[in-house]
């Protein structure tokens, strides 16, 4: 039997896609983790566990060195809430550009007899501008920025793109219509509108800061809905208030935002629709019960993708470190252990490496044995045997 331990609300549909051989939060002994936004920085993790799965796109709430060195395989939901973050970016343009928020906060609070008269009066304050003609900056141009990019583009837009690491994948599904700019600077410049996709690491905070918001032009409205900290809310706000900035939205909040009329913060809700919930469970939950089940990996954020079918009865997988003789030294354990080995596949990511080995034969009160003998080795740092 698996043990699941969840964080976060996970959608029960997701929760139902597990099989009979899965209990989910019956102990903190945990195989696999399904988890949402919980931060696990300062969480030791169990020994039992083998799998931690982010429903959702980011996983900077996840130590992935720390879980690599316990042998953990961390996974995301590429994609899975994608749309729904897609359409609130085009919500907040169409918000910011007809300043959606003031005239209804305005409307909520006009009342009395002359009402009309006061209306007509006082709704030229409110008047906004299109979208159509308008240009577009999209900063990451993956699962979110495309179909961001994408959309603008169908409502009329000029969108902008800019990704430097963009993948020949990701490539495929970007509209002919959006141009690519091949710096930051070139993105920013032009753009009426800028939108931040990317997740968070160490290049990217503070990636739009005083000197990127000091390209744009002024009156140009900012959408960070991709993390705290990767727009720089200080030089954010001493542009809005020389009037620079025209609004600033995020979902992630911070003291210096509050109470302005030129900010809206939303609470982390790109991604909370019935839909998207569901499609990351859901995605989680498959990659649990394949990397628990078959050991097989897709879309690890920490391990090199490995996907091949059973070729024996048996499988041994090793994460370790992608150094030297690794093989050969894993090789030599299990002719030593009298095991021949009917095929065997590694693959290497950075500095760790992942291997598995299919068998014929293995005899059960083996198993303990030559775990041991592999986990010794120097440099592993987790060994599973699997039955098929
Ligand atoms: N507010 C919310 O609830 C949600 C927030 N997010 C955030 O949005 C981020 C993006 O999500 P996805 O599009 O699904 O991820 P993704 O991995 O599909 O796309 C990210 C893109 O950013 C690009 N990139 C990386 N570094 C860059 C840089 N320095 N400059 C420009 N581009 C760069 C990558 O090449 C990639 O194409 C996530 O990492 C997450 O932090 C995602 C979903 C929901
Ligand atoms: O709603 C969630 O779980 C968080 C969504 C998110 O921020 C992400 O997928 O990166």
């Amino acid at each position: 039997m698996y043990q699941i331990k969840t964080y976060n609300a996970i959608a029960q549909a997701g929760l139902d896609q597990f099989n009979d051989q899965y209990q989910i939060n019956k102990t903190n002994d945990a195989d696999a983790y399904l988890i949402r936004s919980v931060n696990l920085h300062d969480e030791s993790f169990p020994k039992s566990l083998k799998i931690i799965a982010r429903a959702g796109a980011g996983f900077n709430n996840i130590p992935l060195d720390r879980a690599t060195k316990d042998g953990i395989a961390v996974f995301n939901t590429p994609g899975s809430n994608a749309n729904a973050v897609k359409e609130l970016i085009i919500s907040l343009l169409v918000a910011s550009s007809r300043n959606l928020f003031d005239a209804a906060a305005y409307s909520a609070h006009n009342s009395g007899a002359d009402i009309s008269l006061r209306t007509e009066h006082d709704k030229t304050k409110f008047k906004g501008s299109e979208l159509t003609g308008k240009t577009l900056a999209v900063v990451g141009v993956g699962h979110v920025g495309s179909l961001v990019a994408n959309a603008a583009s169908a409502l009329g837009m000029n969108v902008i793109g800019y990704d430097p690491y963009l993948s020949s994948d990701a490539a495929w599904h970007i509209s002919t219509t959006i141009t690519r700019a091949r710096t930051l600077d070139e993105a920013l410049k032009d753009a009426d509108y800028v939108t931040v996709h990317v997740p968070k690491n160490e290049e990217t905070t503070g990636l739009i800061g005083k000197e990127q918001l000091a390209v744009m032009k002024d009156g140009v409205h900012l959408f960070n809905y991709s993390r705290g900290g990767i727009v720089n809310n200080q030089a954010a706000v001493e542009a809005l208030d020389a009037h620079h900035l025209q609004t600033y939205m995020t979902d992630f909040g911070e003291d210096i935002l509050l109470n302005r009329d030129d900010v809206v913060v939303t609470p982390h809700i790109g991604g909370s629709t019935d839909e998207a919930e569901v499609n990351g469970a859901t995605q989680g939950a498959h990659t649990i019960m394949t990397y628990l089940e078959t050991g097989n990996i897709q879309n690890s954020v920490n391990l090199p993708n490995l996907q091949v079918p059973f070729q024996a009865p048996y499988r041994i997988t090793l994460i370790h470190k992608n150094i030297p003789n690794m093989v050969g030294q894993i090789a030599t354990a299990l002719a030593n252990a009298g095991i021949n080995i009917e095929s065997m596949s590694n693959a290497a990511r950075k500095d760790v490496a992942y291997t598995m080995i299919d068998l014929d034969n293995l005899k059960n009160e083996e198993d303990n044995k030559l775990i041991d003998t592999l986990s010794k080795i120097d440099a592993v740092f987790r060994v599973r045997v699997l039955k098929h």
